[in-house]
């Protein structure tokens, strides 16, 4: 069976996932659904639901091993997954795929629509913002509170070592919204003139913490400090069901040649880099988490959970673990 092969144009976004070409926790979720649609329509063996299933399940476990931290990517692929029923011959569950994925593809774009806002609302007049890293939501957020007159001035961090802030400020400027990018380093600097920090989230546990880019508990602990109000902008499949039960959200690390050039590792060979990716900022410095279904405190996120995700707590009640799943075994 595993001689079904699968489609290129599938291990080439699995490949852009992994190798950050398509990144951003929303695009990633995204990206794993239509990846999930392009094999069930391009599938060429035989017309057998079970073998089919399995070809599915084999896809899904490439995208979910693609990136560890963003929830998003599991939630998509549990999302399109969860619409085969045992009893679908092969068209059905052909068709259930491309469905779902569609439908997942469509309920996210509109979710970071609604994000923006609601976001957008809690924002007053004359403010200015911060931003950490790139996140699309945050950026639509921004950008739909400039339209409103709101904002007067956005610092946007550099993020390193990847430096997806650049991504933020060009897109911000291209938008209009007057923008200064800033070292990482700066931000306890500038802190005394912000008003809002305005972050996008990877993943969010059942306590409320904040699992988001490198650097972002340092900015909430500047935050906090200064007492500049801190909105996490995050669509519900950003939420773990996971961490109901007590598993941590895996922290993804990075190889060293992003944080310093090879060449310069080679000259010092006794130095060892540390990269990681996310770090996890703690319920108590956020204000409030910005979701499709409402403006939460973070402490409600287990309501977020069991609201929109009841269908993936449901599996792990009967003992599955997204961090350990292999799809390819379940869906015979
Ligand atoms: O879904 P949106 O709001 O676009 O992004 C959410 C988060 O995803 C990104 O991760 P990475 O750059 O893929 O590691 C950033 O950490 C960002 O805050």
């Amino acid at each position: 069976m595993s001689d079904v092969s699968i489609p290129p144009k599938v291990l080439e976004i699995a490949d852009g996932i992994k190798t950050m070409r398509i990144r951003g926790a929303g695009k990633i979720g995204r990206a794993a659904a239509e990846a999930l649609k392009i094999a069930a329509e391009e599938y060429n063996g035989p017309r057998d639901s079970s073998l089919f299933k399995k070809y599915i399940g084999r896809v899904a476990d490439i995208l979910i091993s693609t990136r560890p931290t963003a929830v998003s990517l599991p939630n998509a692929v549990m999302f399109v997954l969860s619409s085969l029923r045992d009893q679908y011959g092969f068209d059905e569950a052909r068709s259930a795929i491309v469905g779902a994925a569609n439908r997942f593809i469509e309920e996210s774009l509109n979710a970071v629509k609604k994000i923006s806002e609601m976001g957008a609302k809690r924002i007053k007049e004359n403010s200015i913002i911060l931003t950490h890293c790139h996140s699309s939501v945050a950026v639509n957020t921004i950008t739909e509170a400039y339209r409103q007159g709101k904002v007067v001035k956005v610092y946007s961090t550099e993020t390193r070592p990847f430096y997806q802030g650049r991504i933020t400020t060009t897109q911000l400027l291209n938008n209009g919204v007057p923008v200064v990018q800033i070292p990482d380093s700066a931000v306890r600097y500038v802190m005394n003139d912000v008003d809002y920090v305005v972050i996008g989230a990877d993943t969010i546990a059942s306590n409320g913490a904040v699992i988001n880019k490198i650097g972002t508990s340092q900015v909430a602990l500047a935050a906090k400090e200064a007492r500049v109000r801190v909105y996490v902008v995050a669509e519900s499949y950003k939420f773990s069901p996971i961490t109901l039960v007590g598993e941590l959200v895996p922290i993804e690390f990075r190889d060293p040649s992003e944080v310093v050039p090879e060449e310069w590792l080679k000259q010092h060979p006794g130095v060892k880099v540390l990269n990681p990716s996310f770090d996890v900022t703690p319920p108590e410095y956020i204000d409030a988490i910005v979701t499709e279904v409402g403006v939460i405190p973070p402490q409600s996120a287990i309501l977020v959970l069991m609201e929109r995700l009841g269908w993936a707590l449901e599996k792990i009640k009967q003992g599955l673990s997204i961090s350990t799943i292999r799809f390819e075994d379940l869906l015979e």
